[in-house]
């Protein structure tokens, strides 16, 4: 510590809190230990007395909290994602617009791993609105090593970047509801609506539509069909599981669809079928999707419209916290649902 003129001190580091006291208003901490003194903060601490200061030395291979937590901020964030200035070493990281929020996990582990840094995200490939909160950075002690920061940055610039929004496309969606229930009008089609709402989320709209009866040959046609017309994400609804008259499955395999997979490790969801007819998704949804409030179906949208091809191990890595606790009011996707291994 060292004592400087309050006059000279703009641009140092104060060395402990300053108490400030106006009888009847206020009692408490008008400067914080760490503070780097402003210049428009002299006259206030000349007004409280202060007309010396102890100033914390910050040697030539060191770096202040703020400065630190400004280098992990400003190197992290990629497309889409903006940060707030540091206050008491710490820097807030928000969306700028909607989108995926993609975070490489392995980089944000090996950030925090160097040590005396404090860096935390929510998780990524979700839906992301703008200026939503997606994490923080910070520096632990006051101040850190220049070297630490430079090997930070190294880091952040060779892998990066560690966090991203990647805007969703405007996709033409193609939708063959199957049920002859439904196609013969005994009962009224609640599918669609339901896909009809989850694709305007994302800016989008199911542009074409049939409804056909549990034939293979007319739910083959409508998916080839569609294909034909441009469709660039294409759901067929029901007919997913084990009845006789189950024929969706089988008939997207007939389009000649490379299929990902049939069966999810997911709850609701384990009936789906991810496929891919060229480049274009395929996706068989189980009943499932018509009841239940959030499924897999809501855990593949937004990487799907977000231009990015499923696997199977994107889909098999679903069922650590695959099992969805059907809240009273649904929190997704801020749970553990769908969040992965
Ligand atoms: N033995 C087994 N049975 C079931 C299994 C299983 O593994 N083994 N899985 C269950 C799961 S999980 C689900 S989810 C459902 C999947 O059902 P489907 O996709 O085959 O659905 P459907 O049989 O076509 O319809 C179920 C129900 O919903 C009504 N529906 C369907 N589409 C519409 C529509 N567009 N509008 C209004 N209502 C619709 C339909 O009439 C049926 O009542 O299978 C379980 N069974
Ligand atoms: O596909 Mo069912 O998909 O688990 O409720």
């Amino acid at each position: 510590m060292k004592v400087v003129k309050t006059e000279d001190a703009v641009g140092l580091v104060l060395a402990h809190d300053i108490t400030a006291i106006i009888p009847g208003e206020f009692k408490g901490v008008a400067f914080k230990k760490g503070h780097i003194i402003q210049e428009d903060d002299v006259e206030t601490l000349l007004r409280i007395g202060k007309e010396h200061i102890y100033i914390m030395e910050i040697k030539e291979n060191q770096l202040h909290e703020d400065q630190g937590a400004i280098i992990l901020a400003q190197y992290s964030c990629g497309r889409g994602v903006y940060f707030t200035e540091p206050s008491e070493g710490k820097s807030n990281i928000f969306a700028s617009k909607k989108g995926l929020l993609k975070i490489n996990k392995d980089l944000l582990y090996q950030i925090n791993e160097l040590g005396e840094i404090c860096f935390a995200t929510i998780h990524g490939d979700n839906k992301i609105e703008k200026d939503q909160l997606i994490g923080g950075c910070r520096v632990i002690p006051l101040v850190i090593a220049k070297e630490k920061m430079e090997k930070a940055k190294e880091m952040l610039l060779k892998g990066g970047p560690l966090i991203e929004v990647k805007d969703f496309q405007d996709l033409k969606v193609g939708l063959v509801i199957t049920g002859s229930e439904v196609f013969k009008g005994r009962i009224k089609d609640r599918f669609g609506p339901v896909i009809e709402r989850k694709i305007k989320a994302f800016d989008s709209k199911v542009t074409m539509k049939t409804i056909v009866p549990d034939e293979l040959e007319y739910i083959k046609n409508a998916i080839l069909d569609f294909k034909d017309k441009g469709a660039q994400l294409i759901i067929v609804t029901g007919g997913m599981s084990v009845d006789p008259d189950d024929k969706t499955p089988g008939a997207i395999k007939e389009t000649g669809a490379d299929i990902i997979t049939y069966g999810t490790p997911v709850l609701p969801g384990s009936m789906l079928m991810m496929a891919y007819l060229d480049d274009v998704p395929v996706l068989g949804l189980p009943g499932c999707v018509m009841f239940s409030h959030t499924t897999v179906f809501d855990l593949l949208l937004p990487r799907i419209f977000a231009g990015e091809k499923i696997n199977r191990k994107d889909i098999l890595g679903f069922c650590y916290g695959g099992q969805c606790l059907k809240c009273s009011v649904c929190n997704f996707p801020n749970c553990h649902f769908g969040k992965g291994m």
